[in-house]
């Protein structure tokens, strides 16, 4: 597809890949890892959660992948400082990129992310925020869109959308037509102007997401003003005095790591999870690990949101990692529960 949009010379384009837990963000990445468009990307991740499971799935490649795991990308002044200091040492090598995406955690609000860019002079004359790309979960997000618990107060599943200059209706493969075209309706009620595309796995046409010079500050600086975050870019060192008060996301969301070093037994531990999902799916929203089994000198992945899992061999693991680790993100967990009934499926 042409680009009829003027892309700024001489500036590096980043793009805010956001949208709620599981919605399918880093499977995008990894298709914008894998696919051959010509730009050297770099990426910096923020995950929720203590032990540090993405990394881990994203898949290797050539490309420079920054963590930030010091809690999340929204919320602490700390991180945003860290975001800065990042794109700083991007920057004084930017002849090696050409593209810079940073991936939000599931549960951040976009908007300080984006203001992030602007509050330090020297990193907001050199880049360009070419656009927040949000992923809609097809099969989920109703029920963060219209949480209950969350009535009257601030909805990142919202803020993602509302703020979205893209909106990639993802798993489309698990919602029928009638589903779908409610949804976009209802997208399209929160936001008037984002191009809405489908996707299945994030396959999307990568063009209309990266490059695009799409984004609108409108919205972003509508809702910096609520947040009480200056926009006006501060020249270097200032920033660190620079902030907003709060949590920007859902405090009734928590998470829980858990790390095993014994084995776990397959048949075992898939009952177990398929029972306890089941039971309390509604309220973990999220799963993810890496394990490691009996008998088997693979890793698995697990990957769950909600009730749907999926838990699959992956590679060999490489020496010294052969760890057990897990990370449940939702409402009311209760860590020595779930400790005891993944014990109980470990190999004895
Ligand atoms: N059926 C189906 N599953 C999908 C699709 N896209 C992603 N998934 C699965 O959804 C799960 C979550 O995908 P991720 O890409 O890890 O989601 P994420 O947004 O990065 O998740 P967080 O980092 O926790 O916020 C994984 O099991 C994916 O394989 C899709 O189009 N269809």
């Amino acid at each position: 597809m042409m680009n009829v949009h003027e892309i700024p010379k001489d500036k590096l384009p980043i793009t805010i890949l956001t949208g709620f837990l599981g919605s399918g963000k880093t499977t995008l990445l990894n298709y914008i890892l894998t696919e051959k468009h010509g730009y050297r990307i770099a990426v910096i991740e923020n995950e929720f959660g203590e032990v540090d499971v993405d990394s881990d799935l994203v898949l290797a490649s050539d490309e420079e992948i920054y963590q930030m795991q010091n809690g999340c990308i929204c919320c602490f002044v700390d991180v945003r400082n860290d975001l800065i200091d990042v794109m700083k040492k991007l920057l004084a090598q930017k002849d090696k990129f050409d593209h810079i995406i940073v991936e939000t955690s599931g549960l951040a609000d976009p908007t300080p992310v984006a203001t992030a860019f602007f509050a330090d002079r020297s990193v907001a004359d050199e880049v360009n925020l070419d656009a927040i790309v949000t992923l809609v979960d097809a099969k989920h997000i109703d029920q963060h869109l219209y949480d209950p618990v969350l009535d009257g107060r601030d909805n990142q599943a919202v803020d993602q959308i509302v703020a979205a200059d893209r909106i990639i209706v993802n798993k489309v493969d698990l919602a029928n037509e009638t589903g779908l075209a409610k949804l976009e309706g209802d997208l399209r009620g929160l936001n008037q102007t984002a191009e809405i595309l489908r996707s299945e796995f994030g396959v999307v046409d990568l063009d209309n997401i990266l490059n695009v010079n799409g984004f609108q500050p409108s919205y972003v600086k509508e809702r910096a003003e609520i947040l009480q975050i200056d926009m006006t870019a501060e020249s270097d060192h200032e920033h660190h005095h620079h902030h907003h008060h709060g949590h920007l996301h859902d405090e009734t969301v928590s998470s829980i790591s858990l790390t095993f070093e014994q084995p776990f037994v397959l048949d075992k531990l898939h009952a177990v999870l398929t029972a306890y999902l089941d039971e309390k799916g509604p309220a973990i929203f999220r799963t993810k690990g890496i394990l490691s089994m009996a008998g088997d000198d693979r890793f698995y992945v697990l990957q769950a949101v909600h009730q749907l899992f999926d838990l699959r061999p992956d590679h060999p693991w490489q020496d010294d990692q052969r760890r057990s680790k897990i990370v449940f993100i939702g409402r009311d967990l209760d860590r020595d529960e779930i400790e005891r009934k993944l014990s109980s499926c470990l190999v004895d």
